[in-house]
Formats: structure tokens, sequence, C-alpha cells
């Protein structure tokens, strides 16, 4: 798979690490802002932007989620890319759950970030929000897609104001979480998967599950992650742990133990993905086609394996908790 240097494709392996093994994850580009405040450049205007996600990708999918649970779906489109990741990038086009592309009339993603930049130089990744309006990208990056989404939009008409996932008063608590979530689990399994050393593997693979049983142990007497509600700290943890026995296990060699096998994560992850709107954002056949068929430095035959079996409409008993 490749990237975008100067505006020409190039081909590269996916995956580098550093010197010393460690898989290094680059910077986003495109950081700007849809805001609700006077002379905002990007406005929270209905029908303004469309976003651009994989439903294999654990970082678009938290825009995914943001978007279906605060009521966004009539004001933001959606474009889905195919779930293989071949040597010219993200497509559009190959597959019955795909999406095309209906604002750029793309075949690969990479001509959305051409039309955004000429000259652009780096990955072309999901999410993308995209502006109509000025026919460029706002961002490409998912936890501020998932802040804009959760406040921007809130005076258009339908939408879910009440449900703030970032409330003032946590957030200092929030972004702690976050944090070690994204460093050991979230982009730790891409440290496990991608790693250039044995000592690199090792030292994700400890950390990994030093932070899942950390983890565990929170939630057994705590029904979420951060306070007595639902906040992105719990949606930030799901798209991982939703991945994690369908893929992260194998492909990535994450496997001292399974999400199946930590009763208070695993009946954590049924609460959530049972939240109204949520299943229909989760495609596991695309989550595993994309992981087992893209990296060919990691699985060269591409083969998928067709376990485990999964059942995340199982009764959870998270109920038994009070929610603080
Ligand atoms: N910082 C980005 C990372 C997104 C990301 O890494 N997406 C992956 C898919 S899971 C991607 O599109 N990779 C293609 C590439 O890096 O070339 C975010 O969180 O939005």
């Amino acid at each position: 798979m490749g990237a975008l240097v100067d505006g020409k494709w190039e081909y590269e392996p996916i995956g580098k690490s550093g010197g010393d093994g460690r898989f290094e994850r680059q910077e986003t580009t495109f950081r700007d802002q849809v805001e609700d405040r006077e002379g905002a450049r990007f406005a929270p205007e209905s029908g303004r932007y469309h976003l651009y996600v994989s439903y294999a990708c654990p970082w678009a999918h938290r825009t995914l989620i943001a978007r279906k649970l605060k009521g966004l779906e009539p004001h933001i489109d959606l474009s889905v890319v195919d779930p293989l990741m071949g040597p010219e990038g993200w497509a559009f086009g190959d597959d019955p759950d795909g999406m095309d592309d209906p604002v750029n009339g793309a075949r690969y993603l990479r001509e959305v970030y051409l039309a955004a930049d000429p000259r652009y130089t780096g990955r072309v990744s999901v999410p993308v929000l995209w502006d109509k309006r000025e026919g460029t990208i706002v961002s490409n990056e998912s936890s501020e897609i998932l802040r804009m989404f959760n406040s921007a939009f809130d005076r258009l008409p339908g939408v879910n104001a009440e449900l703030d996932l970032y409330p003032a008063p946590l957030r200092a608590e929030i972004d702690r979480v976050n944090d070690g979530v994204y460093t050991d689990i979230n982009n730790g399994v891409y440290r496990n998967g991608f790693a250039g050393t044995q000592a690199a593997y090792e030292e994700a693979f400890d950390a990994l599950f030093a932070r899942l049983d950390e983890t565990e142990e929170r939630l057994s007497h705590h029904r979420y992650l951060v306070g007595d509600r639902i906040t992105e700290a719990d949606w930030r943890l799901f798209v991982t742990l939703v991945r994690f026995d369908a893929v992260y296990v194998a492909h990535f060699r994450c496997n001292l133990r399974r999400i199946a096998d930590y009763p208070n994560l695993s009946n954590y992850l049924r609460e959530l993905y049972q939240m109204p709107g949520v299943a229909e954002t989760v495609n596991i056949r695309h989550i595993k086609e994309h992981y087992f068929r893209s990296h060919e430095s990691l699985n060269p035959k591409g083969i998928v394996p067709k376990g485990p079996e999964l059942n995340f409409d199982l009764p959870h008993d998270r109920g038994r908790l009070l929610a603080a």
C-alpha cells in the first residue's frame, strides 16, 4: 500500500517501524474544525459535509458511532470504502456493503485528498470529513471529528443535543483515560502487529495486557470508564474491543487472552454493542476481510480465518452495577 508524495502516488510497505523496531504512527494533516460560532470558516450546516469511512477501521468507526448516536445521519452523508486496501490504497465500488462516492466521484480515496490539495504529501487514511462548499478536507483526524460531531451540530433539527460524550466536568479524566487506552490498546494492538523486533513486540504486548487487566478491574465496580455515563472514552475503547477476538488475537499476535476471557470487558462490550443503532455500525465481514487481506507482510496468502464464533447480542450483566 502506498502514500501520496507531492501529489503522486508512491507504492511502499505499510506499518513502517522505526530503527528500534517500534511501530510509529504518522501525524494527521488536515486539522480544521467545524465550529458553531459567528464567522467560523466551517459552520455547522445541514448537507454541507460528507464523511468518508471504512467499516474496518477503528479510527473511522469512532466517527461513525458519533454520527449515529447524535442523530447526524440526515445532515452528514456517507461513503464507505471497500474492505481491501490494496496497492492503490482505499477504493470504492467493488463491495456490496460499500458506498460509492457521490461527492467527488472517486474510484480511489487518494483522489479526494488530491481534490483538496493537488500537491498533498502524506498517508491517504480514513476517516475524512469533506466540505462540499469549499471543496476541501476539513479534518482527517478521528478524535477531532468525533468532538465536532459531539457538539458543533447541536442546533440542527433533530440532532440529539442532550447527548454529551465529552461533558465539561469529566474532560480531564476522559483525556487521562483516553491517553492510556490510545497508547496501550487502540494503537497498542498496531504496535503489537507491526513491531519490527521481538523486543518491541513484547513491550507492546505487556503494555496491552496490563492495560486490559487494569480496565477489567475498573469495570468490575464501575459501569463505564469515566463518571456515571457513557462518554467518548467508552466508544474509543469499544472500537478496539469489538475487533479484538476476530482480528487482533491472531493477526496482530495479541493472544495472551481474548476479550471473551475477561468477564467484565466482554459484558461491557455487549452492553455498548446493544445500544440503539450501534450494531449497524459494526461490519465484522469488512473488519476481517480488511485486516487479513490487506496486510501482505503479516498474512501473505490473504486467507481470512472462518472463526471465531461471535455473538454480541447475548445478554449482558451490566445492569448489576450502578452507573457510577
Ligand atoms: N490519525 C488518524 C489515523 C487513521 C488511520 O490510521 N486510518 C487507517 C485505517 S484503520 C488508514 O486509513 N490507513 C491508511 C494509511 O495509513 O495509508 C485518525 O485517527 O483519524
